[in-house]
């Protein structure tokens, strides 16, 4: 459904060229919900807006819903919804009339645009606002009109360019909740870009993760959590000897990778922690060592980011 290949998007600014997006080969299909994850100008915006033919690549080629973007963007923009950062609804306009312009803008005749803005009304739980202002609806409500207009024209595809940025986690939740049921009844293929690392985590069958330009990662959370970051299991004893003692045998359990002492405590790396704790506790209790806590800590994508290039995705893009 979206298809990319060497994608390449250089700016030229006072200072130079700046590569914001060097070779971007991904793959989506049909109905899948990808979510593109990175820190603060890693090239996703830049990305996302060559994929919806806002912005002409430098080189490299792309195919979305079965058009070339570059052959022709108007066919694409017919198959897509876009719904950019920030609120694209007007502050001065009524809600419903809000809707009724962009399917004029689409070439809708005004009948079909009704029913299409009373069916959007209904989906995203905007009934009772019709008449309201955009200014005076909620964050919330403006994110959900947002979502409304983009997709007026029923697309196939819909681009959401960090959705939820700036919402409370209430409202998060629900605008999660109307985009996942949109997409049970539609079957809509759905590619977000997002800050939030738990949402991509819970909410995405596929994360894909871009840094300088670049994709570094693309597959399931789970998957990308089990090969690039392994649970962390944690054993607290009651001696810095002890725990010394714990690490060298710690390195050597079944799939054991980094090991770290702190104090009376070790750290050990491995690929399923539940199933090795019980292990790496009947070995210590073997040689007499006295264990006093255990845990294991599941990963998180951060902990993928930071495997993969040394840096906190949530530091970063906190900065
Ligand atoms: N119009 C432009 N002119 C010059 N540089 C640009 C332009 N647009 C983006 N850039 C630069 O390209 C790089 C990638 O920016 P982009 O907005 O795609 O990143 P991003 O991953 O979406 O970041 P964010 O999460 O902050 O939105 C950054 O260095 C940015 O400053």
């Amino acid at each position: 459904m979206i298809h990319a290949r060497d994608l390449v998007r250089t700016f030229k600014t006072k200072a130079g060229p700046v590569e914001a997006v060097r070779g971007l080969s991904l793959d989506v299909a049909e109905g899948e919900l990808v979510a593109f994850l990175g820190p603060n100008g890693a090239g996703k915006s830049t990305s996302v807006r060559m994929l919806t033919t806002l912005l002409p690549p430098t080189s490299g080629s792309a195919n979305v819903g079965g058009i070339d973007v570059i052959v022709d963007p108007a066919a694409v923009r017919r198959q897509i919804g876009y719904v950019g950062q920030g609120s694209g609804a007007g502050q001065y306009y009524k809600v419903r009339d809000e809707l009724l312009t962009q399917g004029r803008a689409q070439r809708m005749d005004a009948a079909t645009a009704r029913r299409r803005a009373g069916e959007l009304i209904e989906m995203l739980e905007l009934k009772g606002l019709e008449e309201r202002i955009g200014s005076t609806l909620s964050g919330g409500q403006k994110r959900r009109l947002d979502v409304a207009l983009g997709l007026m024209h029923e697309p196939r595809i819909l681009f959401l360019d960090e959705p939820s940025t700036g919402l409370d986690p209430h409202s998060r939740a629900n605008l999660w909740e109307h985009i996942l049921k949109l997409r049970k009844q539609t079957g809509m293929t759905i590619f977000l870009t997002t800050h939030y690392l738990d949402e991509a985590d819970t909410m995405a069958e596929r994360v894909m993760i871009m840094d300088n330009g670049r994709l570094i990662a693309d597959d399931t959370p789970e998957r990308l959590k089990a090969d690039l970051a392994g649970d962390r299991i944690m054993v607290r004893l009651t001696s810095t000897a002890e725990a010394q003692q714990a690490a060298g045998m710690a390195a050597n359990l079944p799939g054991a990778r980094e090991t770290e002492v702190s104090g009376h405590a070790v750290t050990v790396t491995v690929g399923e922690g539940e199933a090795i704790l019980p292990e790496f506790i009947r070995r210590l209790h073997e040689v007499g060592a006295q264990v006093a806590t255990a845990s294991v800590k599941r990963p998180t994508l951060d902990d993928v980011f930071l495997g993969l290039t040394g840096r906190s995705l949530r530091e970063t893009a906190v900065a």
